[in-house]
């Protein structure tokens, strides 16, 4: 669990902290504890981060009543997710019932995004009336580093093709056209596209009923093996973390070689997919755990792009530390790494609710 305390508008952080390796089971306690640490700060405003927001939330809000409703009946969309971020909102509001609290969705970035880039090719009434369809998710950081690259690149967002690649526990890839998102990698839930940690990716679903097979599970059982069991962790079968399947690779692991290999080359993929999806791009973004600190993974992503105009200066992209470009000085392309900061956005969005 990520939190982070900021005095507005001046942005000043003045709290923060990562807790790591959480347990199910010690989530309102933990939640709880937090509230507790902070209550020497007059709080105004708490930000929650809410995964899944559907298409009733195209910006962030007020939590009220109809939103948790919302927020709980999207859960079957965000079944890691949204249960907890609920758990959030009400044990926050239940220690602070007098301030305001706003819910600031994964999802709402994408919901610009054309029936082209969010259709699935299924029977049409799916979507009418069940609401299938892909909503793409990391929203807020890909909103986040959109401003940044343009602030960077002296340009307005409006003018730029952009590639925003997300890439941390969970992984996404958006393309960002006209400062909106025009396509992106996950979809009706955040188990599609690339492969993650634990996560898949995308599989072919013909896939699914044979594992039930062969494990002798339920489409739920299935789900989960590709939730939790899946990506870097189930090919390496060492980590979900992708420092210590590099680690293990190095000392000639061959399934961690393996899950290297493959995670990198999905990556690659889509980011092919999305330079024919804007007709070619003005610049790359890396953002997230991987994305901001493998210089390892970004060379490999952006090899052999050459022909696109992409031109990685190896040496600064090995040795650059926090915001800054790793292209080379004329490259057509630039190539940035940017470290995400989805609470600022968070503390923003709220302010501009609660204060105007
Ligand atoms: N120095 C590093 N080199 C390679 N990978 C790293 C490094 N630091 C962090 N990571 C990766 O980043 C992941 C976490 O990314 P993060 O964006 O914090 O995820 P989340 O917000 O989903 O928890 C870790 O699982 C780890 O694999
Ligand atoms: C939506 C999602 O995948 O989030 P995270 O990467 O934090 O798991
Ligand atoms: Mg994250």
């Amino acid at each position: 669990m990520k939190y982070k305390l900021y005095e507005m508008p001046s942005k000043t952080l003045i709290a923060h902290d990562y807790l790591e390796q959480i347990q199910r089971d010690q989530y309102e306690d933990t939640i709880r504890g937090v509230f507790e640490s902070l209550k020497q700060y007059s709080i105004d405003i708490v930000s929650h981060r809410v995964v899944h927001g559907g298409e009733a939330f195209k910006q962030s809000v007020i939590v009220n009543d109809q939103v948790k409703e919302e927020i709980r009946n999207l859960s079957r969309f965000a079944p890691l997710h949204n249960p907890i971020n609920l758990t959030g909102i009400e044990v926050a509001q239940s220690l602070f019932p007098d301030l305001i609290h706003v819910a600031v969705f994964d999802t709402a970035f994408h919901q610009t995004m054309p029936p082209s880039s969010y259709l699935y090719a299924l029977p049409y009434e799916y979507y009418e009336q069940y609401g299938i369809r892909k909503y793409g998710f990391h929203g807020t950081s890909h909103r986040y580093v959109m401003g940044r690259a343009a602030e960077m690149m002296g340009r307005p967002k409006e003018q730029l093709r952009l590639i925003s690649c997300h890439i941390g526990s969970g992984v996404s890839i958006t393309a960002i056209r006209n400062g909106e998102s025009y396509d992106t990698s996950m979809g009706m839930t955040p188990l599609a596209g690339l492969s993650m940690g634990t996560r898949s990716g995308n599989i072919d679903p013909g896939i699914i009923p044979y594992i039930e097979e062969i494990e002798k599970t339920d489409t739920a059982g299935a789900i989960k093996i590709l939730n939790n069991k899946s990506g870097l962790m189930g090919v390496s079968g060492v980590s979900n973390d992708l420092r210590d399947v590099m680690k293990k690779a190095e000392e000639g692991h061959l399934r961690s070689k393996l899950a290297l290999e493959l995670f990198t080359t999905i990556l690659h993929k889509h980011v092919g997919l999305y330079l024919a999806r804007l007709n070619g791009v003005d610049g790359i973004i890396f953002t997230a755990g991987v994305g901001e600190n493998s210089a390892a993974v970004r060379e490999l992503v952006c090899s052999g792009l050459e022909f696109a105009g992409v031109n990685l200066d190896r040496e600064v992209n090995r040795t650059s530390k926090g915001e800054t470009f790793i292209s080379t000085k004329y490259s057509p392309v630039k190539v940035m790494v940017i470290p995400t900061n989805e609470e600022l956005v968070m503390a923003m969005d709220a302010f501009e609710l609660g204060y105007n």
